[in-house]
């Protein structure tokens, strides 16, 4: 018979920390994006088109934080949400973004209309919002851990960036260089919750499972975004 008891904590950790090879760092777009290959108009459209992910990712924690009656955990997770709304006093992920936009050459209205988001980034999306409204909130909580591998893509920006698009102003770079730290934190978190919640195999099985559909998800953002600007075929083009 088939041996289903659970795997040992470091064991399953490694498992969830296999799904690397499947990050979308290695999706053609980002191999473009980061060998300087990128025209303005593309960076733009990738800019444009991941604010919709800004926007959605506190929305999607509320989501999670709804879900949960723990308040230790309510403690903890609710950083989440300030780190992109900002506060009163201090500026969060989404103004940073939005400078970014405009270190690209777009304006925040261009931005906040959401009129780049291409279907399949907002189908994607919705999906990882939709998933976070309804499912427990351990679960929600286990498919974030894509930021596991998030500092090495966003130090990636940050090391070749400015060489490779010296037209992107230097405040664009804010977010990325905000990011390195929050998502390091956001990972410890992340991982003790899955780590303690998985205590049977099919948990445990089922949290690997999530981090696929998680990756899936943004690996389709950048399927979308491909066909759009760097095939120029965006949806409705029909010329063969
Ligand atoms: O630029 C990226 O490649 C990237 C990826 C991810 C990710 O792996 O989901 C996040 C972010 N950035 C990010 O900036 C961010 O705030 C974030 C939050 C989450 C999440 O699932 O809660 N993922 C990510």
């Amino acid at each position: 018979m088939a041996d289903t008891s659970p795997w040992p904590r470091d064991e399953f950790e490694q498992k969830l920390r296999d799904k690397e090879a499947l990050y979308h760092i290695n999706h053609p777009f980002h191999k473009l994006m980061h060998s300087g290959k990128l025209t303005q108009q593309q960076v733009q459209g990738w800019v444009a088109n991941r604010f919709y992910y800004q926007t959605a990712i506190p929305i999607k924690d509320a989501a999670i934080m709804a879900n949960c009656d723990d308040p230790e955990v309510r403690k903890h997770w609710v950083q989440r949400i300030i780190d992109h709304d900002g506060t009163a006093e201090q500026e969060g992920g989404i103004e940073a973004w939005l400078q970014l936009g405009e270190a690209v050459g777009l304006t925040r209205q261009e931005l906040w209309s959401y009129e780049h988001v291409l279907p399949g980034v907002r189908f994607a999306i919705d999906a990882y919002v939709n998933f976070a409204r309804r499912a427990p909130w351990q679960e929600a909580a286990g498919s974030s851990l894509t930021e596991l591998f998030a500092p090495k893509i966003h130090q990636a920006r940050l090391d070749n960036w400015p060489e490779l698009y010296p037209w992107i102003d230097e405040k664009g770079y804010r977010y990325f260089r905000k990011r390195l730290t929050e998502a390091r934190r956001d990972v410890e978190h992340g991982l003790q919750i899955t780590l303690d919640y998985c205590d049977t195999r099919e948990k445990q099985q089922r949290a690997i499972d999530l981090l696929q559909f998680k990756l899936d998800i943004l690996w389709t953002m950048l399927d979308a975004m491909w066909m759009a600007y760097i095939e120029g075929r965006p949806p409705y083009h029909m010329e063969l």
